[in-house]
């Protein structure tokens, strides 16, 4: 079954006194989800919005809330960020490794779509039990900066988790970790965060990721509907090619 594109503007770049006419904004611009970047101060060295911002958010917005859980104990958030409209629950593999099915199990019966995500670093193989377990995940997030902040420059050696490109005209095995993670599972939801926008989507897309997460790119654009439209056909033309 092939996967389609996600493109999810990251909130976290967005203007948060005015977050509901931002979230229109970009749904207006053709955004297909919202990434909502909850943050702890423990996890990462930031500190962003939680449960009571969702559900404010939610009295505005039909939108799938992509939540992705930087925090250090994310079984502590399912029953709030389940109350208060969370979509997606995206928690951490590095924090989950003896909880991951209980977490998975309560994020499914709260109505949320589980994922997990992995830091720089975390060998992917990390994220297959996961994947694979009888109670799966149903998206991996692949972060492709160090998680915490907006506006950091993309980790091409990230992109090795998903594809094999040349670069600068050197077979340089960059994607071969993320690129077996589409080899393995081809209908899996991959999700891809961290200076993602017209300069790197080529790469992303051509490693097998659909879903895009994209901060800066697009709240800084004149013209985001442009960015979002030109990342969704180069998922699509991607995807179609593979
Ligand atoms: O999760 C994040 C940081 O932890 C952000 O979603 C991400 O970095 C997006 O911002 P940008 O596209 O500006 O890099």
């Amino acid at each position: 079954m092939a996967v389609t594109a996600k493109i999810a503007p990251s909130m976290l770049s967005s203007d948060f006194a005015n977050l509901a006419s931002e979230a229109e904004r970009m749904l207006n611009c053709g955004a297909d989800w919202l990434h909502m970047d909850i943050m702890d101060g423990h996890f990462v060295p930031n500190l962003t919005i939680g449960a009571p911002v969702i559900e404010s958010l939610r009295k505005h917005t039909k939108a799938y809330l992509d939540c992705h859980l930087m925090v250090t104990n994310p079984l502590d958030y399912v029953e709030p960020m389940g109350k208060a409209g969370a979509s997606g629950f995206t928690f951490h593999v590095e924090v989950s490794k003896d909880n991951w099915q209980e977490l998975v199990q309560r994020i499914k019966s709260k109505d949320m779509r589980p994922g997990v995500a992995l830091k720089p670093g975390t060998p992917i193989e990390e994220v297959y039990p996961l994947v694979e377990g009888e109670n799966p995940v149903e998206m991996v997030l692949v972060m492709t900066v160090k998680p915490g902040f907006g506006g950091q420059k993309f980790m091409p050696e990230m992109m090795d988790k998903v594809t094999l490109p040349f670069i600068s005209c050197l077979f340089l095995c960059y994607f071969l970790e993320v690129r077996t993670l589409r080899k393995k599972y081809p209908s899996l939801d991959i999700e891809v965060d961290g200076g993602l926008g017209p300069s790197t989507i080529e790469m992303a897309a051509s490693a097998g990721a659909n879903c895009i997460v994209a901060g800066s790119s697009v709240f800084g654009a004149a013209e985001p509907a442009n960015v979002i439209s030109l990342m969704r056909k180069s998922v699509n033309d991607n995807q179609k090619s593979s």
